[in-house]
């Protein structure tokens, strides 16, 4: 079975998974495949691309899609198919009562998204999980490094010239976290009710709280509730109990809450001041304080 298949056992309205968002003919993913390292995406999938037999309509040609390559990689791959009419063709389709949904951080911070997904389905709903954009950029710079350990230091790359203080915004860990820029966009898209916002750091302290927010959103019964989470203290997140169909309780996978490097507090500092008047301008779009300048310290 896919592993990307989103199932859900609140019936009755099954969630299904069902990436496509391209309606131009056009090849969305330029640039170096970031996958293409020993423990990313094994090349002969790019160099042969993979069998997508469209067998029947109803979810079997799913099974081909290569499911075991990691999160990147699929995505990548998903970016590749999206404007294939083929691909679209062979996606299962959404019944009644089932809700499609569609998981890939970087539409938010992609230029063509909001256009394409709005000629797509204009009453598309858009969730963004946000949290501070100084975290953000840590996480992202740990994420990389864990790929790629010869990359410069975070502060290196953090800025353009640091004795001026110059910060380098066109680096994507720290462009990324200018929710402001990237939110701008969908709004000539999309009407801010049809945007949720959640807070990555509420979804830690209070994940029940959050999927609530994210229930009502999506007109859903509220089923997730706070008996459905623990706290487990190494994680240091929330993990689900055990789900009715597993033994197991579910945490979060290893690569998340990977320990971030300590970064010179002085370059927190300035990044904190590089992203206030972002930081403010998004919450007064959004209608909602992220409280982001009020944290001390960084993790
Ligand atoms: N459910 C939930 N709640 C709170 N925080 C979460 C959650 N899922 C992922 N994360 C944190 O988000 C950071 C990036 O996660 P991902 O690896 O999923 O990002 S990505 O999809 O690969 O871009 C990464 O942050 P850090 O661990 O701080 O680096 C994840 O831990």
């Amino acid at each position: 079975e896919p592993k990307g298949l989103l199932k859900t056992r609140f019936k009755p309205r099954p969630i299904i998974f069902s990436p496509y968002v391209c309606t131009e003919n056009s090849f969305p993913c330029e640039g170096p495949n970031p996958c293409h390292s020993p423990e990313g995406c094994p090349q002969s999938y790019w160099a042969t691309g993979f069998k997508l037999t469209a067998r029947g309509r109803r979810g079997t040609h799913m099974a081909e899609f290569p499911w075991e390559l990691n999160s990147c990689c699929r995505t990548k791959l998903f970016s590749s198919l999206s404007c294939s009419f083929l691909y679209r063709n062979v996606m299962p389709k959404t019944l009644d009562g089932q809700i499609t949904m569609e998981k890939t951080p970087s539409y938010f911070v992609t230029n063509e998204a909001p256009k394409r997904i709005h000629s797509m389905a204009k009453d598309t709903k858009l969730i963004v999980v946000v949290r501070n954009p100084v975290t953000r950029a840590i996480s992202d710079y740990t994420q990389t490094l864990s790929k790629k350990p010869e990359i410069p230091t975070f502060e290196v790359l953090a800025f353009k010239n640091r004795t001026l203080g110059l910060i380098d915004a066109s680096w994507s860990a720290i462009r990324i976290g200018i929710y402001a820029l990237h939110l701008e966009n969908w709004l000539q898209y999309f009407p801010l009710s049809q945007i949720l916002f959640v807070s990555g750091e509420r979804l830690i302290i209070d994940p029940a709280g959050e999927m609530a927010k994210v229930q009502d959103f999506l007109g859903l019964k509220r089923i997730v509730t706070e008996k459905h989470f623990y706290f487990n203290k190494t994680k240091g997140f929330p993990c689900l109990k055990k789900p009715e169909d597993s033994s197991a309780p579910r945490c979060l996978g290893k690569s998340k809450g990977r320990t971030h490097p300590k970064i010179d507090p002085d370059v927190i500092h300035r990044l904190r001041k590089f992203y206030k008047p972002f930081n403010v301008m998004f919450y007064q779009m959004t209608g909602q304080d992220f409280q982001w300048e009020q944290e001390e310290s960084d993790k």
